[in-house]
């Protein structure tokens, strides 16, 4: 492609990369002193400083130019906080006496409830003050937000809080071994709230690091460690970066393999993640996600087919059968090919049924299966997108009601928002094939 060299492209790019650009915050205390503490740990600077960007709040700003393959951070493992951190820590002798083993997540949670609650004492005290005070995971969302959520999502976040609220309650019995090491009642320290703020940190911050096994944990996999500094990148699904601790520096490493200009931010990839699961795992929603799409629930098909089709229940056996009730989707662009297939299936007409083979290896049995298909494609796709605009409106009657959930409801909102541009993206798809069999 053409560089654009005249004035209207400079001034195109110097309007896109003031559009991006962060506002330095290196200045701040807590970035001084997280900084310093740093550097007591051995790490050394490789140009990257806080800043607050318009569009993912607060992240890591490149001070010079970052090339393909360059190093963007370089942590020595004595910054890092992981189960061996937890079993050095007077948290050690409790964990070992335990019986059952506590699980290494639980290990990591109650280090950080018990670091934070020392406060001033603490030796991870410069990290723990630039950590969130709250967290926008499922988990912490009210349930009239979480009643918002599309189907799937509230499924998996009503499990998400069930987990969490039977790892705290059967947590509480170790809890109150550690009594000996706290001056206030360990009901208090340990309360739930500070164990679901631990939970989310370890959860939206950990980087994947595998650790030995010990015998004084679970057989859980060890495989999450909190890495200070380096947890504030965040997440863009068009970077590719490298990530792994290098044992021959001693250092967890991440290199760019896509470059980024100066005064830009730095962006890592946290996964090919749509989304829902970027708002189930890390409590946020990109814009124009290109892995984002909206899933279609399979059993929710059966409603779609004719009352008189004697055939349902075999041809939804037969997609349970053969997988093809999960992973359903609609994307940018269109219906997913599994989605499709499904339909097809469930349109078949039953002269064809004996077929049924030939669509899940995706033959075209018909144009009339074809375009029926097709047609329901539609429907499901209209009916989501009135389902969506309800749901809109009710979230913006309650922003108006609600102003203490407001933070919640944008966030829902964003969701729906980016679902509803899919969805009418796809039925603009699926309108242009059915236009190919009038
Ligand atoms: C590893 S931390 C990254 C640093 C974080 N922004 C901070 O201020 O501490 C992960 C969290 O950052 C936020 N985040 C990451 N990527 C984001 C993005 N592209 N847009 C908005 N928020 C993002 C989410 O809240 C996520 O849980």
């Amino acid at each position: 492609m053409q560089k654009r060299r005249g004035r209207t492209g400079r001034l195109r790019r110097q309007r896109r990369s003031s559009d991006t650009r962060g506002v330095n915050e290196s200045y701040r205390p807590e970035f001084i002193e997280l900084r310093k503490w740093l550097k007591d740990r051995k790490f050394e600077d490789t140009g990257l400083v806080p800043a607050c960007f318009p569009g993912t709040g607060r992240g890591l700003m490149s001070k010079t130019s970052l090339q393909e393959g360059q190093m963007i951070i370089s942590l020595p493992e004595s910054c890092l906080l992981t189960t061996d951190t937890v079993i050095r820590s007077s948290l050690g002798p409790y964990i070992k006496k335990w019986k059952p083993p506590p699980s290494p997540l639980l290990a990591l949670c109650t280090f950080l409830v018990s670091e934070k609650h020392a406060g001033g004492q603490s030796l991870w005290k410069s990290y723990l003050d630039i950590l969130p005070k709250s967290y926008t995971c499922p988990v912490c969302l009210e349930p009239e937000v979480v009643d918002l959520l599309p189907g799937l999502l509230k499924a998996k976040a009503e499990e998400q809080r069930a987990h969490v609220q039977d790892l705290f309650a059967s947590s509480r019995a170790f809890f109150s071994t550690l009594q000996p090491l706290f001056a206030e009642s360990v009901e208090n320290v340990f309360s739930y709230s500070a164990f679901l703020w631990a939970w989310c940190t370890v959860n939206t911050r950990a980087v994947y690091l595998r650790s030995r096994r010990k015998e004084c944990l679970s057989a859980e996999a060890d495989t999450c460690a909190l890495a200070p500094y380096l947890d504030l990148l965040n997440h863009s699904p068009h970077v590719q970066v490298k990530a792994a601790f290098n044992e021959k520096t001693g250092c967890y490493e991440i290199r760019t393999a896509s470059g980024c200009r100066k005064h830009q931010e730095v962006f890592i990839c946290y996964g090919p993640h749509d989304n829902q699961r970027l708002l189930l795992e890390y409590g946020f929603v990109p814009f124009c996600n290109p892995h984002a799409c909206v899933p279609v629930p399979g059993e929710m098909l059966v409603k779609y087919l004719p009352l008189a089709d004697k055939q349902v229940h075999k041809k939804m056996s037969i997609l349970k059968d053969h997988g093809f009730t999960e992973n359903l989707t609609f994307g940018w662009d269109g219906p997913s090919w599994r989605l499709l297939t499904a339909l097809k299936l469930l349109c078949l007409e039953a002269e064809k049924f004996t077929s049924w083979k030939k669509v899940l290896l995706g033959e075209v049995i018909s144009d009339t299966n074809e375009k029926t298909s097709l047609d329901m494609a539609q429907r499901i796709c209209s009916d989501f997108i009135e389902e969506t605009h309800a749901v809109l409106r009710k979230v913006s009657d309650m922003k108006e009601r609600e102003v203490l959930l407001i933070n919640q409801l944008t966030l829902v909102e964003a969701l729906r928002m980016e679902e509803l541009r899919i969805l009418q993206a796809s039925a603009e798809i699926v309108s242009s094939l059915q236009a190919s069999f009038l």
